[in-house]
């Protein structure tokens, strides 16, 4: 079993440009990054590829072995899981909330596929035991489109149901959640500059 993390560092999380400049999304995804890493390697895994179409921000890259593949998303992930003789865990890079108790309840499914969606429809983690039998299409309402694929290949799917894990850090209001329920690098990092507020009965983000 191996884990594969697609991650893409240049101008990474535009939809938090109302909040961060590019430098600092750059900064977060690479803290984000690596605090996955961790979870994965405390969890035990012990195979973890990033799939990028770059080297940038991962020079210095020794906990997970760094593979370049300058296609879209999809196309990346597919020839991955293509090539997989063994169940590939799909997890992506934005998951600072992801712990290793959640990476070890996925992979110990009995299901065929382990899906844990995410916000608006998305997918944050997939766990094919039979990668060659399986393709992906990520964006739109993903965690949809991943249930339906592995149906109509045979296989039985559990969706793996967790607050945590299903926050994925793409808008602002994500934020709020890493300052809440954070630790580690990624959350340090975004409370030196957003505090909480409570505003009419809600939290929301304010600047330090
Ligand atoms: N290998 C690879 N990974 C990608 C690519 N685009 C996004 N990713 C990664 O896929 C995961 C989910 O991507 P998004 O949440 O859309 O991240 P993003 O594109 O930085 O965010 P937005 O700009 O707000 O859409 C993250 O781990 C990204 O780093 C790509 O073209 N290639
Ligand atoms: C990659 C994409 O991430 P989102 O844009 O939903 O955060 C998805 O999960 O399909």
């Amino acid at each position: 079993m191996k884990a594969v993390i697609p991650y893409k560092k240049a101008g990474a999380k535009s939809r938090l440009s109302p909040v961060l400049s590019q430098e600092e999304r750059e900064e977060l995804v690479e803290l984000m990054l690596n605090q996955v890493i961790d979870t994965l390697k405390e969890a035990g895994i012990e195979t973890i590829d990033i799939l990028s179409p770059s080297m940038y921000g991962l020079e210095n890259m020794t906990k997970a072995t760094v593979l370049l593949d300058r296609n879209d998303l999809n196309e990346a992930l597919n020839w991955y899981l293509e090539q997989a003789e063994e169940p590939v865990m799909i997890v992506m890079a934005d998951l600072p909330l992801l712990s290793p108790d959640h990476v070890k309840g996925i992979t110990s499914t009995e299901g065929d596929v382990c899906i844990v969606p995410g916000k608006g429809g998305g997918t944050n983690v997939l766990f094919i035991k039979n990668p060659s039998g399986y393709r992906v299409r990520y964006y739109g309402s993903s965690f949809l489109t991943h249930c339906s694929i592995a149906e109509e290949a045979g296989q039985n799917v559990e969706i793996y149901d967790s607050f945590l894990a299903g926050i994925d850090i793409d808008e602002p209001e994500d934020l709020v959640e890493l300052l809440i329920h954070g630790s580690g690098a990624s959350k340090e990092y975004i409370s030196k500059k957003f505090r909480l507020e409570i505003s009419r009965g809600r939290v929301r983000l304010a600047p330090v």
